[in-house]
């Protein structure tokens, strides 16, 4: 656990005069868990986790982890046990992704092969194509460039990763696969992460709790995601969480076992009279696994079902899912049937958005 207690920075500002950029915080960071920093530009979130590898020093409380002071570490010691991961992945540009994912565990005296082997694994495991391994930094995209700076950071297997705006120099596609994997990695791995973003969408993401600081460095409000959504404690949270967060919240709710309306199916390829037959005018469509591709509109059936006769609009909830993606699959059907696949994503019925939301309102009404 890495434990803030009443921590200030004042960063002096010449001619005697000094600025407050992180006052008092005093927050944990419990081991094994993602703790997420957000706020908005200039409230102190990278100070505050460089003061945790000590690149900056405190003005004045302490940092602790596992109960040890960080001031009385030494330097060495405690950077080894915490990986650092920047925006822009800060890669050393003349050496190759390999070495680069090597270069800690060498300094650290890992012999070269086994060192080489690891940072294959690791490679790999950050969903990078062992092929790029050869190439130099800027010889890859910026999301590569991010899964190395990841890799390099998990090389010497640190129990505690510290990691400023880690996904924010990628687009925003790149940047979701980035978070997936991110979530996935540390689902095997189980680091103390502290992770400092300003996107409040990232933070609801992948925290497991969040800390939201306003400018001056001051702790708004430490929760889980689905407090903060539901529960701001004042109107700057509010505001820096955002609109739809009523909606947003259902996204942490999950999906109870309903009874979804069966449906008939066909395949790709089914015929005009086939369609036909199901008597619906919407028709789910099914791949040969049984995943339902989309929708198709029977009246548009002249022949066969092809795949450009699919209403692609639709989203897919899973049984194992959320009560934020039942509702979206119900809202984006054009059927006004929301499609439900299983964990194994096959097709298994449908449900309306008029049955989900009694559901919500249930559970709003049982938690106040
Ligand atoms: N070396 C420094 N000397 C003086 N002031 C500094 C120094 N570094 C940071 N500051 C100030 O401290 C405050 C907090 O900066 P910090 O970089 O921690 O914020 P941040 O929340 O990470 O911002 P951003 O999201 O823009 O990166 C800012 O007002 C900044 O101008």
């Amino acid at each position: 656990m890495i434990r803030f207690d009443g921590v200030t920075k004042q960063y002096d500002t010449g001619s005697g005069t000094t600025s407050v950029a992180v006052d008092h915080l005093s927050l944990e960071a419990p081991t094994g868990k993602i703790t997420v920093l957000v706020g908005p530009s200039g409230c102190g979130k990278t100070t505050t986790l460089r003061m945790v590898n000590r690149m900056i020093s405190p003005s004045s409380g302490t940092i602790s982890i596992d109960g040890r002071d960080t001031a009385s570490m030494d330097v060495a010691e405690l950077r080894r046990g915490m990986g650092y991961v920047i925006q822009h992945a800060g890669l050393f540009p003349h050496r190759t992704v390999l070495d680069n994912v090597t270069t800690v565990p060498r300094l650290l005296g890992v012999d070269k092969r086994s060192a080489r082997a690891r940072a294959m694994e690791l490679i790999e495991r950050v969903g990078l194509d062992p092929d790029l391994a050869r190439r130099y930094p800027a010889q890859l995209s910026g999301g590569q460039q991010q899964r190395v700076g990841v890799a390099r950071a998990l090389a010497a297997d640190p129990p505690v990763m510290l990691m400023d705006e880690p996904f924010s120099a990628v687009d925003p596609v790149v940047r979701e696969q980035l978070q997936n994997e991110f979530l996935r990695l540390q689902s095997e791995l189980s680091k103390t992460i502290l992770f400092v973003t300003h996107d409040i969408d990232e933070a609801v993401k992948l925290g497991d709790q969040v800390a939201v600081l306003r400018i001056g460095g001051v702790l708004a409000q430490l929760a889980t995601p689905a407090t903060l959504l539901s529960d701001p404690v004042d109107d700057f949270v509010a505001g820096f969480v955002g609109r739809d967060r009523g909606y947003r919240a259902l996204s942490f709710a999950a999906a109870p076992e309903l009874r979804l309306e069966p449906e008939p199916t066909v395949p790709l390829g089914a015929s005009a009279e086939q369609v036909r037959a199901t008597g619906a005018t919407w028709v789910i469509c099914v791949g040969e696994s049984g995943e339902p591709l989309g929708w198709v509109r029977a009246a548009a059936v002249t022949e066969s079902v092809t795949r450009d006769l699919l209403h692609r609009g639709g989203t897919v909830a899973s049984t194992d899912g959320s009560l934020r993606a039942l509702l979206d699959a119900a809202l984006s059907s054009p059927s006004g049937r929301g499609v439900v696949a299983d964990t194994e994503g096959r097709f298994v019925g449908t449900i309306r958005a008029s049955e989900v939301v009694p559901v919500i309102e249930a559970r709003q009404a049982a938690s106040t």
